[in-house]
């Protein structure tokens, strides 16, 4: 799914109106009719007081029409104008009229604090006081209100987007924020939904159709895009009848040390997992028995040191490469690794101390192949690039990197975002409960052995971390986050492909869509 800018939106909003030859109002009717029906389909007709704070631009006009809607299904609503300026949207008046109309008194006008109404727990909150139209960080009595109302225990939905946050751009305060349980937006998500500083104000959102212009969706370049099972489902390669263990390629992982070859052990096993037909691990001496044992059907070279790497030589054309994970930062593994980068024509997966050793040597950088598939998490991301001052300059910075060295950067920890250039490419997959030892490496084996299967650098990056992230959230749904280890990522791998193509069940809703 793609995600445009507030810019883009309101582009796509004006291209609408003119080519559906409608008015801005209908478009927005059209917005709080959805909101409607979905509150309307689940609170079906129960006496809730439902509390509606409208801004005055057409988030708050979002608000009017959905608190008319339900005022006219019989709904207890109380709607509230934040007053905050007098320069009222058009669209915001006709429906301030329109809701007069229907109740025959003007909704209550907030001036200040003294109007913050009470608010019981059992109450719903609906936030419509600033959509993708906000300016500037709000402050003073509005800023207060929403400090009182993310106070309140009360269930709180925001229209489009919660309040206080920007679509698109960095949050200067996040005392100044809408706490939402729950936000419907509207068309595609906003790329604030996803990052580390934001995320948390949004907790959980679905994405309303508003039925803007079909050509602009589908032709204009969003954003950044988000990864989904619709998505991975495109990805898959099917396997053809007479393909054979050579069609799906010869991985080569390097990893390992002393007091570390677990990491060549999930990784060596994740590549397999994920369908590399052939996998052999280099690692250094004291890791052979380690892996014929744990490993029979992965093939084993060894280093000629015992606890570390220092010549990673080998006999065949390996499809690809994953290297780094525990292999440590020593002076003759930092130069066997920068020989391991001449072979310019092998796909790369580089994670963990291969990173930190880039990080330390930057003038190995240069030496990357083109297309290498870098896997920081942040720490990682950080000692390569740099300090960042919040996440859209993190996001700036890693596609400048990308870019400069043209390689796919994989920002890993929750939404893993894929950068390559300046695209984003957003996962949804994945939880808390692979924060764990030894995931990471479950990833770089996972995608190196894609990329063994011919899978391009960002195919297999994308495709991966969806993959590793289902895998993730099966094994906690059996396991729960807390008891999940990366060999029960590893091991539900499998079960992350057939659930590619096992269907949804219908909600309700949808069903009765049918
Ligand atoms: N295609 C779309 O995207 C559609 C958008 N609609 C709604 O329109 C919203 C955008 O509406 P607007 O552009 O009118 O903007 P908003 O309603 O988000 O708010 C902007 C208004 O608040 C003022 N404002 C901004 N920041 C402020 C601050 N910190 N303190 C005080 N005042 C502040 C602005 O000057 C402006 O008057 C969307 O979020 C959505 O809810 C829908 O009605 C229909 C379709
Ligand atoms: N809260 C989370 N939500 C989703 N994925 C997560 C979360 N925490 C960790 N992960 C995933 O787990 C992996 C952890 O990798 P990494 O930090 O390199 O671990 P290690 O070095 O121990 O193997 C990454 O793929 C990351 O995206
Ligand atoms: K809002």
């Amino acid at each position: 799914m793609k995600i445009f800018s507030a810019e883009q939106l309101y582009e796509a909003d004006k291209i609408t109106i003119e080519k559906q030859q409608i008015t801005s109002e209908a478009l927005m009717e059209r917005a709080g009719t959805q909101i409607f029906n979905w509150l309307h389909q689940r609170l079906n007709g129960t006496p809730v007081p439902i509390r509606i704070f409208c801004g005055i631009g057409n988030n708050g006009g979002d608000g009017l029409v959905v608190g008319r809607m339900l005022i006219e299904h019989g709904y207890n609503v109380i709607v509230y104008v934040v007053n905050c300026s007098d320069k009222r949207s058009k669209n915001f008046l006709i429906n301030y009229d329109k809701i007069k109309n229907v109740t025959k008194k003007w909704p209550l006008l907030m001036k200040g604090e003294s109007d913050f109404p009470e608010i019981n727990p059992e109450d719903i909150i609906v936030d419509a006081i600033f959509g993708i139209g906000l300016n500037r960080c709000p402050g003073g009595w509005v800023k207060k209100l929403i400090q009182y109302l993310n106070e309140s225990k009360a269930f709180k939905l925001a229209i489009d987007i919660p309040s206080g946050l920007y679509s698109n751009l960095p949050l200067e305060d996040t005392e100044a924020v809408l706490k939402a349980n729950h936000t419907l937006t509207f068309q595609t998500p906003k790329l604030s939904f996803f990052l580390p500083e934001t995320a948390s104000f949004v907790s959980n959102f679905d994405v309303l159709e508003i039925g803007l212009d079909i050509e602009f969706l589908q032709t204009t370049e969003p954003i950044g895009q988000l990864i989904s099972k619709l998505e991975a489902q495109r990805f898959y390669k099917p396997r053809e009848k007479f393909d054979h263990k050579g069609t799906y390629g010869h991985t080569l992982i390097v990893s390992g040390s002393y007091g570390k070859m677990g990491a060549a052990v999930l990784s060596t096993t994740s590549a397999y997992r994920i369908g590399a037909g052939m996998v052999t691990a280099f690692v250094p001496k004291c890791g052979y028995a380690i892996i014929q044992t744990t490993i029979p059907e992965a093939m084993v070279i060894t280093d000629k040191e015992d606890d570390y790497l220092s010549n990673i030589s080998f006999d065949f054309e390996p499809s690809a490469i994953g290297i780094g994970m525990g292999i440590g930062k020593n002076d003759t593994t930092v130069a066997a690794f920068k020989k391991i980068l001449q072979n310019k024509d092998i796909p790369f997966v580089i994670d963990a101390d291969a990173l930190n050793i880039l990080s330390e040597n930057k003038a190995m950088l240069k030496l990357l192949p083109k297309n290498s598939i870098l896997t920081p998490h942040p720490g990682e991301l950080k000692r390569l690039i740099g300090e960042w001052k919040n996440d859209y300059e993190k996001l700036e910075k890693t596609k400048k990197f990308s870019e400069k060295y043209e390689v796919v950067v994989i920002i890993k920890g929750a939404y893993t975002i894929t950068v390559y250039g300046d695209k984003l490419y957003i996962n949804t997959t994945g939880n808390p409960g692979m924060g764990t030892a030894g995931s990471g490496d479950a990833l770089s084996g996972v995608i190196t052995g894609l990329l063994s299967q011919g899978y391009d650098a960002l195919l297999a990056s994308v495709f991966g971390v969806y993959l590793h992230g289902r895998a993730g959230d099966i094994a906690a749904g059996q396991l729960g986050y807390e008891a999940v280890m990366a060999g029960d990522v590893i091991d539900n791998l499998s079960e992350a492909y057939l659930d590619l193509f096992v269907r949804e069940e219908l909600s309700s809703e949808e069903s009765a869509e049918k």
